[in-house]
């Protein structure tokens, strides 16, 4: 029997499961993979916003890592929010002593505008945890701050994911298109190759946890050995349809739906959820 692919996210909370910990572990099982978790920090947040943050002490953090590693060696993990320094370096010495396929999703802002990522904690990020990474998944304002450049369009987001990769060190980077006008498309830079990853831009306010979501995935697939194009791949089309079969839940911007890609080609009215078409 083939050993179970298990994958661990290390990141923040939701309580209302759209995002952080709660989308990662979703993202996982959907992938049919093993998931287990790591909290950093505590949030008290929905559809509506960030209205509270309790970082929990680095050493807690450190025994919740050694506590997976010592029993359940995960087969790839990510780390999403990390709001200090001193978080950020524990998690990078653990990560330099369990070495395995590293996705960072280097999470600094809610899309609800509240920080979660300390101002200092942003520069930390490319001494510590950049050159572990095997694929970076920043947003468009994440990379900017990455390379300490603007990006309007996709030539620019073509050039910051080769700066990401030479000169920060990271093995590929993907930046994501969420934030740019028109199609959503990804750019891939890996092995001084371009892949460029596209769908439709579905119009909607439902798309909390979307960069969760999408690195989650690529996580749960490298955790299975899929090559990092493959990962993204498979990333890019979940998190499609999990923007695009919107559950329509929240008050505010809602969670994606993580159950989206098993409706594709599911008629309308068996979806159970609000079909954006
Ligand atoms: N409205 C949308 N329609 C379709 N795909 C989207 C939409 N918004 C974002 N995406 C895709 O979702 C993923 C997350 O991108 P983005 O929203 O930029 O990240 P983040 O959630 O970190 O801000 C990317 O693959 C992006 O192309
Ligand atoms: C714990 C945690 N991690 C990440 C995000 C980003 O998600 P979004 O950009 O959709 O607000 C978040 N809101 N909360």
């Amino acid at each position: 029997m083939s050993p179970i692919a298990s994958a661990l996210t290390i990141a923040g909370t939701d309580p209302t499961g759209g995002a952080g910990i709660q989308a990662d572990l979703k993202s996982f099982q959907e992938r049919e993979v093993y998931g287990m978790s790591v909290a950093t920090s505590i949030v008290a947040q929905n559809t509506l916003g960030v209205e509270d943050v309790h970082h929990l002490p680095v050493p807690f953090i450190e025994k919740q890592l050694h506590a997976v590693f010592h029993d359940i060696a995960p087969q790839a993990v990510k780390t999403g929010m990390i709001a200090t320094s001193e978080m950020m370096e524990m998690i990078a010495m653990e990560l330099k002593k369990n070495r395995m396929p590293y996705v960072m999703d280097p999470v600094m802002v809610a899309k609800s505008g509240h920080s979660l990522m300390e101002e200092k904690t942003r520069k930390t990020i490319q001494g510590s945890l950049l050159p572990l990474s095997t694929v970076v998944t920043p947003n468009v304002p994440e990379a900017e701050i990455l390379v300490d450049f603007p990006i309007k369009d996709q030539e620019d987001a073509k050039k910051a994911a080769k700066v990401i990769v030479e000169d920060l060190g990271a093995q590929a980077a993907v930046v994501k298109g969420g934030h740019l006008p028109g199609e959503a498309i990804d750019v891939l830079y890996e092995k001084k190759e371009y892949h460029f990853f596209k769908s439709p831009r579905t119009e909607t306010k439902h798309t909390h946890g979307t960069g969760c979501t999408f690195s989650a995935v690529i996580t749960a697939e490298l955790a299975k050995g899929k090559s990092i194009p493959e990962a993204v791949k498979i990333g890019k089309d979940f998190i499609t349809a999990a923007i695009h079969y919107t559950l329509g839940v929240g008050r505010g911007n809602g969670p994606t739906n993580h159950w989206g890609l098993r409706l594709q080609g599911v008629p309308n009215n068996a979806t159970g959820g609000n079909d954006n078409e």
